[in-house]
């Protein structure tokens, strides 16, 4: 496994390679993802123009795309109604947050033991292969602030290679769906008005303890209104404190929901812990729903009201501009802590940060970021009309 913060061009293994064709066997009978990921993390090298690492399992076609990506697409023959959703499943964009891999690998081996028929096309994403194998958030750039083409900005590193591949197949994986496909076999949709609604569920998990342990940040969606069933599917999935994005942003879930108007949401699941400290159980809810999302089985939500949720504003950032930047709240105060107003928070060269209002709290303090980067964000909150 390569491993080298240097590196300028990613070093892919040749699928005819034997280790390669033995591990790739090995999962097409097991299943096992998170072993295949890791064994190749930087990638590999696709032989000819068309995808040969496919098979069918189920009435699906299953292919496997790079390092971490696998799409799984129905065939048209096996399924009665057409599909009409296209869904990504992203962990893994930060390498030591295991709970959302584990919830891929489990939704994967569940498709290939053919306990879940798929009925929507969906891409698969485990993130960041390096920083799993080295059980970091990242190797040398946070990769969650490099989308939008904000992978451009920077020195290479496997980051930088990385966010512009996910983007590729991000993009790919959406035209393909979208009405307008090009051709009849890159058009998924079937179904009778050609309508195909985009989903994109990143999965993380947090660096502290939070006060609500499981929430989702709603990209900034512009002048389009909050969508209150997708809160409401949230809160089935068990996450019911949401905060409302404030602006335009370098996140994989704000890519999709800002790129193809995908159903997006960042979703931390609790606290960061090692590959086989997780309690599954504690994610059943997510698990079950977004199966059931895959196998287009009907979830039965609940109408919204304010009162089932905990919904935050964001205020915005507190950036850590310099070296000099002093945060005053310690490892162990818990995400969505309020302060009173006027509390100094933090300091920085010639700058200060006080909160200004009532119910103001914080949400990953993190002062180890580099400079330019969010170093907490401000939250307070908030209901919908
Ligand atoms: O716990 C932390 O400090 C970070 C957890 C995490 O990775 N959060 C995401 C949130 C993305 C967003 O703001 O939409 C991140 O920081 O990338
Ligand atoms: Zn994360």
């Amino acid at each position: 496994m390569p491993n080298n913060n240097t590196l300028t061009a990613p070093v892919l293994t040749d699928i005819t390679d034997d280790n390669f064709v033995q591990a790739y066997q090995q999962f097409i009978k097991q299943g096992d993802f998170i072993s295949l990921t890791r064994q190749f993390e930087q990638g590999f090298k696709q032989t000819g123009k068309d995808n040969t690492l496919n098979f069918s399992v189920n009435g699906a076609k299953v292919s496997l795309l790079d390092s971490g990506v696998l799409l799984i697409e129905p065939q048209s023959s096996a399924t009665s109604e057409k599909p009409s959703k296209s869904i990504v499943i992203s962990s893994g964009i930060h390498g030591n947050e295991t709970a959302p891999i584990e919830i891929v690998q489990q939704l994967i081996s569940d498709i290939i033991a053919k306990k879940i028929p798929v009925k929507h096309a969906t891409l698969f994403i485990m993130g960041n292969p390096v920083a799993m194998n080295i059980s970091k958030r990242f190797q040398t750039e946070n990769l969650n602030r490099l989308f939008c083409g904000k992978h451009q900005e920077i020195a290479p590193c496997f980051e930088k290679y990385r966010a512009e591949k996910l983007e590729t197949y991000v993009s790919d994986f959406f035209n393909a769906g979208a009405d307008k496909g090009t051709s009849a076999t890159t058009n998924r949709s079937n179904n009778s008005n050609n309508e195909v609604t985009n989903y994109h569920y990143d999965l993380h998990t947090a660096i502290r303890d939070s006060k609500y342990e499981k929430f989702a940040i709603y990209p900034y969606q512009g002048d389009k209104p909050w969508d209150k069933e997708q809160l409401t599917f949230m809160a089935a999935c068990g996450v019911n404190t949401i905060l409302f994005g404030h602006g335009p942003s370098g996140t994989f879930s704000y890519f999709s929901s800002a790129k193809f108007s995908a159903h997006a949401f960042t979703v931390e699941l609790g606290k960061v812990r090692p590959f086989g400290e997780n309690n599954m159980a504690n994610f059943q809810a997510m698990t079950d729903n977004l199966s059931a999302l895959i196998c287009g089985n009907e979830i039965t939500l609940k109408s919204f009201n304010n009162k089932d949720f905990n919904l935050f504003k964001v205020l915005g950032d507190i950036t850590k501009v310099s070296d000099d930047f002093k945060l005053f709240i310690g490892d162990e105060i818990s995400n969505f802590t309020d302060y009173p107003v006027d509390t100094l928070l933090s300091t920085d060269t010639g700058a200060e940060y006080r909160t200004t209002q009532p119910g103001e709290s914080i949400v990953f303090p993190n002062a180890k970021v580099g400079n330019g980067q969010r170093a907490v964000l401000m939250v307070v909150p908030t209901t919908l009309l």
